[in-house]
């Protein structure tokens, strides 16, 4: 469930006098999501969603939200913030910082099929493209630096051979360099949950909450490596042509891409099954977190380093 803050219509009305979105006609809990609160809220103007977030804090919500205008002021579709008559997307209701974007079509799709796929690696490309004008800047909290330290605090808990593995990937990561390759700002965790698809055409992507300047090679291996993967950890070579082939009809690899592409695909597994370890060995304390299984990117980065075929 993914209401942890309750909102009532009573509670809805005077913060809706802020906005130019008419009145409440419908308040509705979204159950999908585990992060933050998320309402659709409908008006007499329209449909929106309502998310107060549960552990972000105002001012640091600026990059993201400021990108998420950016981008759909570009035709890029994602979920456009709505501003308040203050001139502030970023508002509070019951002691949290709160958003309100329109409502995109479409759904959460688990088993994607290559249109989609090709769809979603075009959409990626340009949503690069449009954010090469945007200003903001925010490292990336979950590069190198912070997989070589997080990976120290799980060696202990794991089976000694997958602690080798592990300790062997962190180790193969910081002997190449990533110094010639375009930068950007990446979404980062584009995994098929956080893009919402209106049939085979994207409605939109969301949740820009680990957005950040960094390689936009990592944002195409992290993407792929959710969209194109079967259920063993193996990518399904068909979908992964036509994302690639999609992404590229936008923005064409760069010679130093292309050959960083195989160790750049097994840092976007890495990433995630380093996330998935701590949460799932070091829980913090009354986290709203839903363990995922880390076994899982694993599978995904030993089939990495087995591979001879990368679908270029
Ligand atoms: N702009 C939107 N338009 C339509 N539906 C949306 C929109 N934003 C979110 N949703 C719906 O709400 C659900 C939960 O959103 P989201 O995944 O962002 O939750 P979260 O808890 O904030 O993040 P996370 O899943 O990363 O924990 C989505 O799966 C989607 O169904
Ligand atoms: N997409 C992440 C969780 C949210 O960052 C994962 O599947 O591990």
């Amino acid at each position: 469930m993914s209401v942890f803050t309750t909102v009532t219509e009573a509670d809805l009305q005077p913060f809706l006098k802020r906005y130019a979105l008419g009145t409440l006609v419908e308040l509705k809990g979204i159950a999908a999501g585990v992060t933050n609160t998320n309402y659709f809220v409908t008006t007499t103007h329209g449909r929106y969603v309502l998310t107060l977030f549960e552990t972000l804090l105002a001012d640091e919500l600026d990059y993201y939200v400021k990108l998420m205008a950016h981008l759909a002021h570009h035709g890029i579709a994602v979920a456009a913030p709505i501003a308040n008559f203050d001139d502030d997307y970023v508002d509070e209701l019951n002691g949290k910082p709160t958003l309100l974007v329109n409502c995109l079509p479409g759904m959460v799709i688990e088993n994607p099929n290559v249109n989609q796929c090709a769809e979603v690696g075009e959409m990626l490309a340009q949503m690069h493209q449009a954010a090469r004008s945007y200003p903001g800047h925010m490292d990336n909290p979950r590069g190198p630096h912070w997989w070589t330290h997080t990976a120290a605090q799980v060696y202990g808990f794991m089976p000694p051979k997958a602690a080798q593995q592990l300790h062997d990937e962190v180790l193969y990561q910081a002997e190449w360099s990533r110094n010639e390759l375009p930068r950007g700002v990446i979404h980062a965790d584009l995994f098929r949950d956080n893009v919402l698809l209106n049939g085979d055409h994207v409605g939109g992507f969301i949740d820009f909450y680990y957005a950040c300047n960094d390689t936009l090679l990592y944002d195409v291996a992290i993407t792929l490596n959710d969209w194109c993967v079967t259920g063993d950890g193996d990518i399904d070579a068909e979908r992964a042509r036509a994302f690639l082939a999609a992404y590229q009809s936008v923005r064409p690899f760069t010679e130093a891409e292309k050959q960083s592409w195989p160790a750049m695909l097994r840092a976007g597994a890495l990433r995630f099954w380093v996330s998935r370890l701590y949460d799932f060995h070091k829980p913090a304390s009354g986290e709203m977190t839903f363990a995922k299984d880390p076994g899982h990117f694993q599978r995904v980065l030993l089939r990495h380093r087995e591979r001879t075929d990368f679908w270029l």
